[in-house]
């Protein structure tokens, strides 16, 4: 070789971003570059002129890469682990004279620390939605599933062993909460619990009928009543809901006209429609909702009193999603499964997308999710839903997750972030403290080593370790 062509070959190697190294036959170190041995922790004056068995007795490089060419005599490639931490792609080719006697070995090593963490932090986020799909499975198997509902939250499981206790009496529910928070899905679900399922469920919403036909649709009215009426008579909603449910939404909206009809209905249990002369005994149950503070209404005299009263019997109070932040993943994924389903596609979320969900507040509730995951399925062109695809105002900073809204730190987005993830890994260990009986099996269970289970029990006080 001429002494120009291996100066040119001495600036590739000193040069290449591939880490180069060139060994003889017996693997003593000819040249390299220094960015190669910082990767394997070794001061970069320390190897010309050393040999790769040497290094590889030393623990340096482990196993030596250019010694398994010079037993095989053909190129190899392999992933090393070094002592620093760093993991390596090695590719190393042998080099043959012209009589085909191997005369030197080129190797090529590529750090792929950041590859495989980013590989890492994507399998492990695969493996959380995959337990998160296991338990909408396990819900939709399980009685709160039946009805579509998903629950995971302490508070709304709680909520829910009172409705299926309070769905086996007559006794009148008032549910409470913020819209969208699913006060009417509750409804349903516990007249679906009661004794009463197989009658009918009368849903009403009071905000939506005008005042002036307020009392002929809830009580009917009989042929004649008055102009415009039908000639055979109408039923009124509450002798449509006899044997089973009735259910007020909106009742804060109930006039006070009405309020009075309806606290004598309550208390006779009897009906008369309009223009009628004979009352009829209706066996209704009742549940109504409202996200007015009836209270508040009943002091403003915008509320009967003695009808609050009747109605405030079993009150339950429906937390709104950000209070729940358990149930937003479920939620997630129960939509996506079943817009997916009933739109026959097959979109998958960009884990920041993801990631952007969990993040939301949902001021608007399990309704505002709903249409929230419709429309991104929808509108998203390929088959992936990139953050660009989900409303503006998800990215407002006003509503990112409640527990740091109103922090002035610049970093809130972040902190909202890593609250949320952890809140999501909390959850996931403590539901593998409960399901496994060692700290091994939730180890191999989670996909993280044994030690980090522990690191973890302690760092969020899980339990004890088993
Ligand atoms: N736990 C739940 N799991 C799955 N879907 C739910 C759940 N709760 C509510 N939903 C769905 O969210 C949407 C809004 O719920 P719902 O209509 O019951 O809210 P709401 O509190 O009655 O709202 P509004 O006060 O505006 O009438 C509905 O499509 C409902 O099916």
């Amino acid at each position: 070789m001429t002494e120009s062509l291996n100066h040119v070959l001495n600036k590739i190697v000193e040069t290449s971003n591939n880490n180069i190294t060139i060994t003889d036959k017996h693997g003593i170190i000819l040249n390299s570059n220094p960015a190669h041995w910082s990767l394997y922790g070794i001061e970069a004056n320390h190897y010309i002129g050393k040999s790769v068995l040497d290094l590889e007795d030393e623990g340096v490089l482990s196993p030596s890469i250019t010694a398994s060419v010079i037993k095989n005599q053909k190129p190899i490639q392999i992933l090393q682990q070094t002592k620093t931490g760093k993991v390596v792609m090695s590719t190393a080719f042998p080099v043959f004279d012209d009589e085909g006697n191997m005369s030197n070995i080129i190797s090529y090593a590529q750090d792929q620390t950041e590859i495989k963490n980013l590989q890492e932090q994507y399998e492990r986020l695969q493996r959380k939605i995959k337990i998160v799909q296991t338990e909408v499975q396990e819900l939709r198997e399980k009685e709160y599933g039946k009805g579509g509902m998903v629950i995971r939250s302490k508070q709304m499981t709680q909520l829910m062993k009172t409705v299926s206790r309070v769905a086996q009496t007559d006794v009148t529910v008032l549910f409470l909460g913020e819209s969208g928070v699913g006060k009417s899905a509750l409804a349903h679900t516990l007249h679906n619990q009661s004794h009463r399922r197989k009658e009918p469920f009368i849903e009403v919403n009071c905000s939506t009928i005008p005042e002036s036909l307020f009392e002929s649709e809830m009580f009917g009215y009989d042929a004649g009543a008055f102009t415009g009426a039908l000639k055979e008579g109408k039923q009124g909603l509450i002798e449509q809901a006899d044997g089973g449910t009735l259910f007020l939404d909106e009742v804060g909206d109930l006039p006070l006209s009405m309020q009075v009809k309806l606290l004598k209905t309550l208390q006779d249990k009897k009906i008369m429609r309009v223009g009628g002369k004979k009352e009829k005994k209706i066996d209704f149950r009742l549940i109504v909702a409202t996200n007015k503070d009836l209270s508040e209404m009943v002091e403003q005299k915008k509320f009967r009193s003695d009808l609050f009263y009747r109605l405030n019997v079993i009150p339950l109070q429906i937390p709104p999603l950000r209070e729940r932040f358990e149930d937003i993943p479920l939620l997630i994924q129960h939509y996506y499964e079943k817009l997916n389903h009933k739109y026959n596609l097959n979109k998958q979320f960009h884990s920041t997308t993801y990631e952007n969900l969990l993040n939301y507040s949902w001021p608007g509730n399990i309704r505002e999710l709903e249409n929230v995951m419709e429309r991104v399925l929808l509108i998203s062109e390929g088959s992936t839903i990139y953050p660009s695809d989900l409303p503006k105002v998800m990215k407002d900073a006003n509503h990112i997750n409640h527990p740091i809204q109103n922090s002035e730190n610049e970093d809130f987005k972040k902190q909202s972030l890593k609250h949320a993830l952890e809140q999501l890994e909390v959850q996931i260990l403590t539901d593998a403290y409960n399901h496994y009986n060692s700290t091994y099996e939730i180890a191999e269970a989670l996909g993280i080593s044994q030690p980090s289970v522990i690191y973890k029990f302690k760092k969020y006080n899980i339990g004890r370790s088993k």
